[in-house]
């Protein structure tokens, strides 16, 4: 068994993590920690541990919640960091310097530039020098670089969701650079801190838009999407124009991200019709565990709890326009699941360990 720890284990995306490691076959967490919890065990803290993973696995189960929630992590050959940003990088520093191998979940190692991490996260970067060795967490990209890494960037939700609804089409050249994405969350993408937007009475029945100066997850999605564009030999030299507008929706998980992009004519002047864009689609995810293409509009009900990304992609016609929707669940494909996919990846693993379960539905 590879043993593992858990920072930070009280917020949303380490509580997640215990859910889809109480049942891994190769993953035991050792050691978790938290701020204000510490010194608890983590059966007084979250209860419904206990109930985890029933059956075959109540020992394991039992070992979770008698764990004691610590300030510091004991030394584990895998962390998953799900610290706030900057508070991550520091401790990530600490884990890599005793050899310990890291996903961690924040945006601290997500950017390549640290110039832009500045611009955008409003405080010098706590530990640039580590930014050369960080892989993005994206195994549908670069899952032969995780294999060898000691630290994984996992992507951040929406960018999630974007990245994988638009790399197809950009690597084939299919549109042109102007790109818009109206993407909606569900609150736990917010986390557990108390804010008076994700507050019940202010969240309950309201729709909102929220970051239209520009949000974080910009520059990431630019990042990757140009990268890939660039190795694929398709050049968009003024670089891409991106603009993405997230949204609060009064839903615990998810999210739906529409994207529209002008289709670009072939040599012969026509464009592309659904069913070659739909194909082409199949083709770039043929095999993906984790990535399906749809044939109808996908809801976010229809990931609720699983590690699986929903694309559809069709041609509107009438405006020459592609659509892509990508739909995915923002605490497990867009968080702690992929963080999972992630470490399999790491430690040689079937990537799907762990991710096994369907969606939760209805
Ligand atoms: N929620 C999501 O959907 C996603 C989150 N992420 C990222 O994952 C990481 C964890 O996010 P999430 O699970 O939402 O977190 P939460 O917002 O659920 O966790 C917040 C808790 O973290 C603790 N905390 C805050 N600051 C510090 C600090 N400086 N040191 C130690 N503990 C601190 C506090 O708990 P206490 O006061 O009890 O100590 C706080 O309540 C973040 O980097 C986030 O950006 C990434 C993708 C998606
Ligand atoms: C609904 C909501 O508030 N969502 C979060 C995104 C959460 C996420 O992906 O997190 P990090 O990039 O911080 O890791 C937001 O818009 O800031």
């Amino acid at each position: 068994m590879v043993s593992v720890s858990i920072l930070n284990v009280t917020s949303y995306t380490g509580l997640e993590l215990l859910r889809l490691l109480a049942n891994h076959p190769h993953f035991r967490v050792t050691s978790v920690t938290g701020r204000s919890a510490a010194g608890q065990r983590l059966g007084q803290v979250f209860p419904q541990l206990y109930a985890l993973a029933g059956g075959a696995c109540q020992e394991e189960a039992r070992h979770l919640a008698e764990l004691e929630i610590m300030e510091e992590p004991e030394a584990t050959e895998l962390a998953f960091v799900c610290l706030p940003h900057a508070a991550a990088a520091e401790a990530v520093q600490a884990l890599l310097q005793r050899g310990t191998r890291v996903v961690d979940l924040s945006a601290d190692f997500r950017l390549r530039n640290p110039s832009l991490y500045q611009e955008w996260y409003k405080h010098t970067h706590p530990a640039p020098a580590l930014l050369e060795q960080a892989v993005y967490g994206l195994c549908e990209r670069y899952r032969e670089r995780i294999r060898t890494t000691a630290l994984v960037a996992n992507p951040g939700c929406y960018a999630t969701a974007i990245i994988l609804a638009l790399l197809p089409a950009l690597s084939a050249g299919l549109v042109s650079r102007d790109l818009i994405v109206d993407a909606k969350s569900g609150v736990s993408g917010a986390g557990r801190g108390l804010r008076l937007d994700t507050h019940y009475a202010e969240a309950n029945e309201d729709l909102s838009a929220y970051s239209l100066g520009g949000h974080r997850h910009w520059p990431e999605i630019v990042q990757e999407l140009e990268t890939a564009a660039r190795a694929a030999g398709q050049t968009y030299e003024s670089g891409l124009r991106l603009t993405f507008v997230p949204h609060l929706t009064p839903m615990t998980r998810g999210i739906l991200a529409t994207c529209y992009a002008e289709l670009q004519p072939d040599g012969s002047g026509r464009l592309p019709t659904s069913s070659q864009v739909q194909a082409l689609y199949r083709d770039y995810y043929a095999g993906e565990p984790f990535v399906h293409v749809v044939d109808q509009p996908p809801h976010t009900k229809w990931t609720y709890g699983s590690n699986h990304c929903l694309l559809y992609a069709t041609v509107d016609e009438r405006s020459g326009r592609l659509l892509v929707l990508s739909c995915l669940d923002n605490l497990v494909k867009g968080a702690s699941g992929q963080a999972l996919q992630n470490a399999n990846c790491m430690f040689g693993f079937d990537e799907r360990c762990g991710l096994q379960g369907g969606a939760i539905y209805p």
